[in-house]
């Protein structure tokens, strides 16, 4: 069965087709960078990285876009209020672009630690002003906007299919609109696409209506139709973003003129006691904190281990469990790798039989709406056969078929197992042997009565910062105080 998607704008699963056969072109919102960046922060851009790993497995070129957010997204998310990294900026007494640096590069960082891939192309709010200004003047054009003392409002109500994303209707709206609305607004459900900026404002661009700065919906309209095209593949965000946000981008497109993206990829959000992680409200856990304390790969198979579509309640417990079955997972590479070096050529029916279905359900796995859980736990189950297999001694090219999977699957589409992370394995054993070699040197030397070696041996140990403590069973050593 090829790939099969659940499309937010049609609400059911369908099969994902490209528009231009060979090609893919995605977009997934990026952060707001005005903190830095929790747990919900990653759930996006790893279910993503994993849609892209998958995708080029196939032989498809992927175009992945996704953007920064420096500029537009105000305090409450509606038209009101200050933006949100002028005012972190003013918090930290820097300059409004020190701010989106600063936070742009930790999100990159804790994602680079995460093992994503970086986004094809990062587009920031700012370097797109007069890409913004444009759609706003086609939209002015077309009577689907409006000026209001120097600010361009879309005009809801002149288009009928706002709603068609998110099925909230008009009705809804009115219901739900703020009681204090903007009195420049013809409609309270109307929003900016250009803000007349106060004089204290301190983000602010020349346009045709005064100065003032973009609305936060419409960069995303202007920097995916700009580097993916008309009726490009895929849009992706979380569910928060289903409404208002996407909503607006899909009407400022298509008001416009412009094919949007096809299908529309939700992914749901990442709690802590219950409450969606926010940088907004302080519910959460920052990726620096987890860093400091974990592995990132076991939180990257973590959140892989449920599907994107449901929500996750973050426990410490739930990561120790993920830990345990990563490490599983990982010492099951290892093991290949290390049977590899000395077997004998020769094939093993049951290990080869046991990776026929691995390929099988993983491929089904991923291919019905990305369902990791379900590849992840094919992974485990050609674990428990590999095991087996391995009391038996399987031949070489068997157990090098076996690498393979693990590493095409393993690593090259769900990222989990990345050069770092069997290099500080491989180095870790190498280090190990090492010394106990030393060790056992020693022992000898000093059975022998040779202390002049014993005791240099140990001495040179401890230059090295590596502790030698004799005990009962042997010598036991460590490194550091
Ligand atoms: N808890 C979460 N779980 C999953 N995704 C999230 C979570 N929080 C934010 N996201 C996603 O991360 C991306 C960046 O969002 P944004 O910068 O607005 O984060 P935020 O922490 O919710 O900020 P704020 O609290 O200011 O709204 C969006 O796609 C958003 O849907
Ligand atoms: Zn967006």
């Amino acid at each position: 069965m090829p790939l099969q998607i659940y499309n937010t704008l049609t609400r059911r699963k369908e099969e994902f087709v490209p528009g231009t056969p060979g090609y893919v072109g995605i977009y997934v919102c990026g952060p707001t960078v005005y903190g830095d960046p929790h747990l919900g922060h990653a759930r996006g851009p790893i279910t993503y990285d994993v849609l892209r790993r998958w995708l080029r497995r196939q032989g498809l070129r992927v175009r992945f876009v996704s953007n920064i957010t420096d500029v537009g997204h105000l305090v409450d998310d509606a038209d009101e209020g200050e933006d949100k990294i002028a005012r972190r900026a003013k918090l930290e007494q820097l300059e409004p672009m020190e701010v989106a640096e600063k936070y742009t590069w930790s999100y990159f960082d804790e994602l680079a630690a995460l093992n994503v891939l970086r986004p094809d192309i990062a587009p920031r709010a700012t370097g797109h002003i007069l890409e913004q200004q444009a759609l706003t003047q086609e939209l002015i054009a077309k009577g689907h906007a409006y000026e209001a003392n120097g600010s361009v409002y879309f005009s809801v109500n002149s288009w009928p299919q706002y709603g068609k994303l998110s099925g909230r209707t008009p009705e809804d709206e009115e219901a739900g609109a703020r009681v204090e609305v903007r009195e420049e607004k013809r409609d309270p459900r109307d929003f900016a696409l250009w803000k007349r900026a106060n004089p204290e404002h301190l983000m602010r661009w020349p346009s045709p209506w005064g100065v003032g700065f973009p609305g936060w919906h419409i960069e995303c309209s202007a920097m995916s139709l700009k580097y993916l095209g008309e009726g490009f593949d895929l849009h992706a965000g979380g569910i928060d973003l289903q409404f208002p946000h996407h909503e607006a981008e899909i009407a400022q497109a298509e008001a416009a003129g412009h094919a949007f993206a096809r299908y529309w990829m939700h992914h749901n959000h990442v709690l802590l006691n219950g409450q969606k992680m926010a940088k907004s409200t302080g519910n959460l856990v920052l990726l620096s904190q987890l860093r400091g304390k974990h592995e990132p790969m076991y939180v990257r198979f973590y959140l892989l281990q449920a599907h994107y579509r449901s929500v996750l309640d973050f426990t410490d417990e739930g990561l120790e469990a993920a830990k345990n079955g990563y490490l599983r997972l990982l010492n099951a590479y290892r093991e290949v790798h290390h049977r590899l070096q000395a077997a004998p050529s020769g094939h093993h029916a049951g290990l080869e039989a046991a990776l026929d279905i691995l390929e099988r359900d993983f491929e089904t796995a991923l291919n019905d709406d990305l369902n990791t859980p379900q590849a992840i736990a094919a992974l485990f189950a050609f674990v428990t056969e590999l095991n087996r297999a391995l009391a038996e001694r399987p031949g070489r090219e068997s157990l090098a078929r076996a690498e393979r999977v693990f590493t095409e699957l393993g690593e090259g589409v769900l990222g989990l197992f990345p050069a770092r992370v069997l290099e500080h394995q491989l180095g870790g054993e190498l280090l190990e042997g090492l010394v106990q070699m030393l060790l056992s040197v020693r022992e000898e030397a000093r059975q022998n009565r040779n202390f002049k070696l014993s005791d240099a041996i140990r001495d040179r140990l401890i230059e090295l910062g590596v502790q030698v403590e004799d005990t009962r069973e042997g010598p036991k050593w460590k490194v550091g105080a």
